[in-house]
């Protein structure tokens, strides 16, 4: 599903990261974990191609993947259901009730997302990864915000889409309470020389 080999990662000219390399299997869910600031956004964002790689490769499924990150991509006039509507359309799905349902937004339909919570937001956000149909999530901190319950919904719909043959890369400092996740500690893979010139002078917002 994800194969990653001898990847480093920069962030504003400087390498962060380097020498990463693992796979994810059908199935398999992976958590990064490591020290604020260690780069685990970027090398989320640069496995999601959403940056350059300094060296290494990433290998993804032929369709892509489903990215979540800090920002929720969410269209502040639209209802939830014209927002679900709308991303499922963008990925060639139609069904939406079972996001719906999933992330507990069947009251919450007609709202518009302006007028949700930080926490409903995010379930939102989250709702979204399920009307992608896509195998592989790349989840930055994806419990941000949610309540005790709402991690629990969060975590089940994990489980769901590792049942379905689905996988899952989280960054993250919270317990899911995805027993069978594996972890990888970035900190060993902290670049040696960040800033002898290896910059790619690649230097966008965050978003
Ligand atoms: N535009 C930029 N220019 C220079 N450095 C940057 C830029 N953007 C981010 N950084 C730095 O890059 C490093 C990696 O940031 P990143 O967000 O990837 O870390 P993280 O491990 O996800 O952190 P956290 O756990 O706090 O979310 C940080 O030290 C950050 O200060």
């Amino acid at each position: 599903m994800l194969a990653v080999r001898d990847l480093a990662a920069t962030r504003g000219g400087l390498r962060l990261i380097e020498g990463v390399s693992f796979d994810l299997l059908p199935g398999q869910a992976l958590v990064l974990r490591g020290p604020n600031g260690i780069g685990k956004t970027t090398l989320l964002r640069t496995i999601a191609g959403l940056q350059p790689a300094a060296a290494g490769t990433v290998d993804l499924p032929p369709e892509g993947l489903a990215y979540a990150g800090h920002a929720d991509g969410l269209k502040a006039t639209l209802t939830v259901t014209e927002n679900l509507t709308f991303w499922a359309r963008i990925f060639g799905q139609s069904d939406i009730g079972n996001a719906l349902e999933a992330m507990d937004l069947v009251q919450l339909a007609d709202r518009p997302a302006q007028n949700l919570s930080a926490g409903q937001k995010r379930r939102l956000g989250l709702a979204r990864l399920l009307v992608t149909g896509r195998r592989l999530w790349l989840l930055d901190e994806p419990t941000v915000s949610l309540d005790r319950a709402s991690v629990a919904l969060f975590a089940t719909a994990v489980r769901a889409h590792l049942a379905a043959g689905g996988a899952a890369l989280m960054a993250t400092h919270i317990d899911l309470g995805l027993d069978d996740a594996g972890t990888l500690d970035l900190t060993p893979f902290r670049a040696r020389f960040p800033a002898a010139g290896q910059g790619d002078g690649f230097d966008e917002a965050f978003a």
